[in-house]
């Protein structure tokens, strides 16, 4: 047990399916594992264990922002012992040639967040995915014909354009090549590289910032299951 999580350490599998939405936690064990039971809701932020195709996988909200999904995914690495953890999020698009609904896999994050002072560096960090994970993943989505993109993404401490720079704030980022802009990558891949774990992250492009379309509400569940599949069949693999 955790101040934040009440499960015990038995009852988390060694690979964790992290969305930032409890709900969709909820999602994935109704309709997605086997057997799933609740293993913790404190401040209802869920989490289940279950089983996919016979493999134990637990899935794990995490909350917004890099603050949030490294608290619980440092108590996951540290006090669990997970060894894996794939973030299935969604995120803003920060380049035309991504299309609502596709994949988006985070190669490397930056950020505009301070989270990486605490490991006192002369320099500056870019965290990176675990590159077996992201070859499964590839593998899947070519397997199961979901478009995917993988490169950069811009993890923010800031939700989209809500900021002081408003509506262009992301041009100079897109610039640069980032793909797309999440709130956690960064604090999750930073958090795997200083505890020696592994992590992906796994994104659905929900909203264009470069065309302004995105999901409507009915897709924001039902749009997501080709990342959640993807994520359960690379979780197979670990
Ligand atoms: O859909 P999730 O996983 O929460 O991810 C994205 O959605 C939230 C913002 O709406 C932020 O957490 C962002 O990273
Ligand atoms: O961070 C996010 C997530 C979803 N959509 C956005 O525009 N930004």
């Amino acid at each position: 047990m955790t101040p934040h999580n009440r499960a015990d350490k038995a009852d988390i599998a060694s690979v964790v399916l992290a969305p930032g939405d409890p709900l969709r936690a909820k999602l994935v064990a109704e309709h997605f594992l086997r057997d799933a039971s609740l293993v913790t809701d404190v401040r209802n932020v869920l989490g289940y264990t279950g089983f996919f195709q016979g493999r134990k996988v637990s899935v794990m909200a995490t909350g917004m922002g890099g603050p949030s999904i490294g608290i619980y995914s440092y108590e996951l690495f540290t006090t669990y012992d997970v060894k894996t953890i794939i973030r299935i999020g969604t995120c803003g698009g920060l380049q035309k040639q991504i299309g609502v609904g596709d994949l988006v896999y985070a190669m490397t994050a930056s950020t505009d967040s301070a989270w990486a002072h605490q490991y006192n560096l002369k320099g500056t960090l870019s965290p990176c995915c675990d590159s077996s994970l992201l070859v499964k993943a590839v593998d899947q989505a070519q397997m199961m014909g979901y478009p995917c993109h993988a490169g950069m993404v811009f993890s923010s401490d800031l939700f989209s354009s809500y900021n002081a720079l408003g509506e262009d704030s992301w041009k100079a980022w897109a610039r640069m090549g980032a793909l797309a802009q999440d709130m956690e990558t960064y604090a999750l891949y930073a958090t795997a590289a200083w505890t020696q774990r592994r992590a992906l992250s796994i994104l659905t492009m929900t909203d264009s910032c470069v065309t302004g379309e995105g999901f409507g509400p009915d897709m924001r569940s039902k749009g997501l299951y080709p990342m959640i599949e993807v994520a359960l069949h690379v979780a197979l693999e670990v």
